[in-house]
């Protein structure tokens, strides 16, 4: 059985955006979410496991697109490249915080003294809550809640207060199971449109694939770029997203397709 019949019926969007993506290389650019999307929820932050072949298929696919293909994640940029290596990426870290675009420049927001205070006081002040891990991203810190679930209440209390005291440069950004303080200055959408003014991504459509809140800003951003936005998982929340992909196992299947699949061979993949 081939990687796209393992694919659910609910699963077109994914077999439409495969026939795309192979028979029209040049017109698509790929933009990426990683967790929730590229790799299954786990338990913490850093019991994700990146499949092998994951790695060399996003590699083929970038090569397929002529290198535009980027990640868009709540992860620090260091965290997803070490998930990658040793492919590099263009890629947008902290919610869109951090940018490294195709020439492997950095352009990312630093954190602050203040900021550094606030991380310290949330730890303690979190410390006697069992099971809450927290994240520090450096620029951007993460309370997450997934392991004691009824604490959510009492953390977006604390993240709120904490997110109010650092100013209008960070934001509180909700997610799955998680609470995170972000920078304000960029969103996914906005690193999206950053992208997509570089040479290797400007005249091509953007596909947007993201599981999360956080992903809303770049699917609004392709849909009003005329492109395809796909929200992965169950839906719990409004989203905007036009299409939707069964699981992060659905996303991977249609890279593997597409990286194993050779120009000439386009109708097969139909
Ligand atoms: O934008 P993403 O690439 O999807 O990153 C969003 C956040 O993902 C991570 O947290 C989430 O995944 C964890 C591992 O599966 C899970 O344990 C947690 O409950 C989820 O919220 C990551 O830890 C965050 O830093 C990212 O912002
Ligand atoms: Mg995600």
């Amino acid at each position: 059985m081939t990687e796209l019949e393992k694919l659910r019926p609910s699963d077109a969007a994914i077999r439409h955006l495969v026939r795309r993506l192979v028979d029209e290389p040049d017109r698509w650019a790929l933009f990426l979410d990683i967790d929730g999307t590229l790799i299954d929820l786990a338990a913490t932050p850093d019991a994700i496991q990146v499949p092998l072949s994951l790695r060399s298929d996003l590699s083929a696919v970038s090569a397929r697109l002529g290198g535009a293909l980027a990640l868009v994640t709540g992860r620090s940029l260091p965290y997803a490249d070490r998930l990658f290596a040793p492919h590099r990426f263009p890629i947008a870290g902290l919610h869109g915080a951090q940018f490294r675009g195709a020439d492997g420049k950095v352009n990312a927001v630093v954190e602050t003294p203040a900021f550094a205070d606030i991380k310290l006081r949330l730890l303690q002040q979190t410390a006697w809550m069992e099971g809450v891990l927290i994240e520090d991203k450096g620029a951007a810190v993460a309370a997450h809640y997934r392991l004691a679930p009824a604490y959510d209440k009492a953390l977006e209390q604390i993240m709120r207060a904490f997110a109010e005291e650092a100013g209008p440069d960070w934001v509180l950004q909700p997610g799955k199971m998680v609470f995170e303080i972000r920078p304000s200055r960029a969103d996914k959408g906005e690193a999206v449109a950053s992208f997509l003014e570089e040479p290797v991504f400007a005249g091509r459509l953007p596909i947007t694939i993201g599981d999360d809140l956080t992903d809303e800003s770049m699917f609004a951003l392709a849909n009003a770029r005329g492109g395809k936005s796909i929200r992965v998982g169950s839906l719990s929340t409004e989203t905007c997203a036009l299409a939707k992909a069964s699981s992060p196992s659905a996303i991977r299947s249609a890279l593997a397709t597409i990286a194993s699949t050779s120009a000439d061979r386009t109708a097969s993949a139909s």
